[in-house]
């Protein structure tokens, strides 16, 4: 298929979806239609199945996550062509059609600004007139809990939290490569994992120059978890997403472009309503340190060190195609972590982390500039806010062992004198902003303090 018949597609539809018992393969299609033709994808899921099958009621409840994901997952097919028709194939509640909605404008604002496509930030979700029988209501809030593994920080500070507030929690993660591997091997935990395979006709599409863009990968991931968590029996799902991604990068045509969107506040709030409304899960899914800054979660990762070896946040290390080892060395988010978590660790430490000491080579100076506020955006990573870098900065030139690294005495030098005052640290180190921690899960968190 040629780019202009991609570009002239004017529908987007979720043709079917199965499970096989099993195998624990889930199946979903999508189409994109237009006037030259229709373009198939099928995308799989490969569930992890429990040692014995689940009762009907548990795999009703699970077939209500499969539909929803059906529907997320759609977006890595959508942004492709962009067409300017969305249509859900049966009727859905009000909560779940906004998730979705949400999910295709806002989880796809980066792709639609870097692509210059102002109609996707606009796109209504048309809904089948019907009503849905009502889900079975199920609550799992006292069951050992999932906690999502990405290999970074972020989780390891979040399964440390759970097992010393002795919640047993059983680690999961979707494609885990040999980091997240490694760092389930290091907390001594039996994980699960669930395998998520794209449709290899979106390589070929891409390569060919198709539409390609930042998608809410989060969201998916999220109800991959939710719905392992069901088939296992388990409780809620544990996420680690930190109180900065809710902070948008830019603001484009009025509208907030935030590339971490689906870990933000808002996308935690829209899943667990639409888990609620239409799996009937009624403590599902949340986010630990939903109200911790990132140098606020790597400040508490210091305390540990037997993910030294492993711990990885770069994300080259989590691409599908030529992946790299560890950290990269070389991108806003290794330069971000490493400025998060130079002031709690000596310098040999955080070397043997990363490999390399990236406030040593002055090379890294304009990538920090970027971090810092001084001539650009937020970069579209995830990263911290501003504020952050600041006082990560400013207790660096506080530290002997830091004050004459290079890149340290570059950005002092660099940092205007009126940038200071807003890089507040009682702010930075002090748990703020909305969340969803049920009490229990909250006791757990500030027990590590
Ligand atoms: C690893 C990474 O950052 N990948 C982004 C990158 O993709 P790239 O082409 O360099 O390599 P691959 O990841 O191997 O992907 C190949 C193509 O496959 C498509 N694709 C991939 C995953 C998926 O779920 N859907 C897809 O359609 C896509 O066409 C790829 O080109 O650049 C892409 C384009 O900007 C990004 O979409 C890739 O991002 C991945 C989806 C990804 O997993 N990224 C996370 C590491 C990430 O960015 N997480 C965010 C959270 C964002 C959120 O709201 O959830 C973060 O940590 O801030
Ligand atoms: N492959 C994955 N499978 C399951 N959950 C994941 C996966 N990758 C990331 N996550 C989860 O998604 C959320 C966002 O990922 P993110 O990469 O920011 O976190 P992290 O890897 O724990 O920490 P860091 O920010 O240091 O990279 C986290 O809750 C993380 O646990």
């Amino acid at each position: 298929m040629r780019n202009e018949q991609l570009r002239g597609m004017r529908s987007f539809t979720f043709p079917s979806y199965s499970f096989d018992p099993d195998s624990g393969v889930a199946s979903f299609d999508y189409a994109l239609d237009g006037p030259d033709g229709e373009v198939r994808f099928t995308e799989t899921v490969t569930f992890p199945l429990p040692e014995r099958p689940p009762a009907a009621e548990t795999m009703l409840t699970f077939h209500r996550v499969l539909e929803l994901l059906h529907l997320l997952a759609g977006v890595s097919y959508y942004k492709a062509a962009a067409p300017p028709s969305l249509a859900a194939p049966a009727p859905l509640g009000t909560a779940a059609t906004a998730l979705v909605q949400a999910v295709y404008t806002w989880g796809l604002a980066e792709y639609a600004y870097r692509n210059d496509l102002p109609h996707v930030l606009e796109l209504v979700l048309d809904v089948p007139v019907g009503q849905l029988p009502a889900p079975t209501v199920v609550d799992t809030s006292d069951r050992r809990p999932l906690s999502a593994v990405g290999g970074g920080k972020d989780s390891i500070v979040s399964l440390e939290a759970l097992r010393q507030g002795g919640f047993d929690p059983v680690p999961f993660s979707v494609n885990p490569n040999p980091v997240i591997e490694s760092v389930n091997a290091a907390a001594g935990l039996p994980a699960l994992a669930a395998r998520r395979r794209l449709d290899p006709l979106l390589f070929e599409l891409n390569k060919a120059g198709a539409r390609n863009g930042h998608i809410p990968v989060t969201a998916i991931n999220s109800l991959i978890a939710v719905g392992t968590a069901v088939l296992h029996g388990l409780g809620p799902v544990v996420m680690s997403n930190e109180r900065s991604a809710s902070d948008p990068n830019l603001i484009w045509n009025g509208h907030e472009i935030n590339h971490q969107w689906s870990k933000g506040v808002e996308a935690e709030g829209l899943l667990r309503a639409a888990l609620s409304e239409h799996a009937g899960l009624t403590e599902p899914y949340f986010s630990l340190l939903r109200s911790l800054s990132e140098l606020h979660i790597a400040r508490l990762f210091a305390r540990f060190d037997r993910y030294d070896a492993v711990v990885t946040s770069c994300n080259a290390a989590f691409k599908l195609h030529d992946p790299s080892a560890r950290w990269c060395g070389d991108c806003p988010k290794c330069r971000f972590v490493f400025l998060a978590m130079a002031p709690f660790m000596s310098r040999a430490r955080i070397g043997g982390i990363f490999g390399a000491d990236l406030l040593a080579d002055p090379a890294q100076v304009p990538g920090y500039l970027e971090l810092l506020g001084i001539d650009a955006h937020k970069p579209f990573e995830c990263v911290g806010e501003v504020e952050e870098s600041l006082v990560a900065l400013g207790l660096l030139a506080e530290q002997e062992q830091w004050r004459g690294a290079p890149v340290v005495r570059s950005l002092m030098a660099a940092v205007p004198a009126e940038a200071w005052p807003a890089a507040s640290r009682t702010d930075v180190f002090t748990p703020a902003g909305p969340n969803h921690v049920p009490p229990p899960y909250a006791k757990a968190l500030t027990a590590l303090f």
